[in-house]
């Protein structure tokens, strides 16, 4: 059986229990179940903390997890991403108050430094030769300048509200760009791609949409340059030899302008369609 680690809280558990839904497995009922069993499947869900996730997949109890890439790198684990998992987008960022006249990482030597990954933020200072005293918060670090126990913070960022609200900004290099990420351990199970396979069919299912659309046969070449498919689209003859029915997948972000592009070159009756499932 293929054991896995995935996040029980956190803005990671939702997103990773829908994924594994969609790709088929069978997942917990009640959310203080902390092990499930999907034996149809020969795998074992362990419901853990995000943060912990590369501990037991580091370490070889468990085979793979979903978590964060920071949360990965802050571990200091021996496990490693085996593919990103497009969602949790965000990017770790320096931030202090306008006034405090911190503008630069070197500044930052002896201050007090607030964040909730203290080795992902060392190891970034130190290899920039700064050592600055870190500040281990559990969350709400935005509130650890104004509340007086630090200097600067250095948290996740998505759309920069939480900073902004908190009086504080951005500076510095980009520490990292994280997102989700599925971890490996030491040992190979065998079962693993089968999972990868599954969850990179979940991300072309979000991502992709189909398009059906009819076209004059001689606008063929220049509809292809648009929209090209993964292999190839695919052409089918319509009654009216000067026509053919033409399917391709799309990106789902660029599917109103390629129906505006396509139809420009005279494809009538486009039609988009959601992906259910998909294996590429
Ligand atoms: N606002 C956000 N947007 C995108 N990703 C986020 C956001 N907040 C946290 N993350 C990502 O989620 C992971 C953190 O998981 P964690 O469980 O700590 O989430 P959380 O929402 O901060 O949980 P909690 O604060 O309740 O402990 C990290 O990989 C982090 O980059
Ligand atoms: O840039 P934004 O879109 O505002 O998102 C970033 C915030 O989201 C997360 O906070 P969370 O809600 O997880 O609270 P926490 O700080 O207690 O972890 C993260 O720690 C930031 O504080
Ligand atoms: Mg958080």
């Amino acid at each position: 059986m293929l054991r896995i680690a995935v996040p029980n809280k956190g803005s990671l558990s939702e997103v990773a229990a829908a994924m594994l839904t969609e790709a088929g497995y069978s997942g917990r009922r009640d959310s203080r179940k902390l092990v499930h069993a999907d034996v149809k499947n020969d795998v074992e869900f362990f419901y853990l903390r995000p943060r912990d996730i590369a501990t037991y997949v580091g370490s070889g109890a468990l085979d793979v997890g979903i978590t964060g890439r920071d949360l990965l790198l802050d571990s200091g684990s021996e496990a490693h991403e085996i593919s990103e998992l497009d969602f949790a987008d965000s990017t770790f960022r320096f931030a202090s108050p306008a006034e405090s006249g911190i503008v630069d990482i070197a500044q930052l030597a002896g201050e007090r430094v607030a964040t909730s990954y203290p080795k992902l933020v060392d190891d970034f200072l130190r290899e920039r030769g700064v050592v600055a005293e870190l500040v281990k918060l559990d969350g709400a670090v935005e509130s650890a300048v104004q509340l007086g126990v630090a200097d600067a913070v250095a948290d996740v960022v998505s759309t920069g509200a939480t900073l902004r609200a908190a009086g504080l900004e951005i500076f510095g290099p980009v520490i990292l760009q994280s997102t989700a990420v599925l971890i490996g351990g030491p040992t190979e199970h065998a079962g693993i791609e089968r999972l990868l396979r599954r969850l990179r069919g979940v991300l072309v299912a979000r991502k992709y949409v189909i398009m059906d659309y009819d076209l004059p046969v001689d606008q063929l070449e220049a509809a292809t340059s648009v929209a090209g498919g993964i292999e190839s689209p695919t052409v089918s003859p319509l009654k009216d030899e000067r026509w053919v029915a033409v399917r391709v997948m799309v990106r789902a972000d660029q599917a109103n302008e390629i129906m505006d592009r396509l139809y420009d070159l005279g494809a009538r009756a486009i039609l988009v369609t959601a992906i259910h499932a998909a294996r590429l």
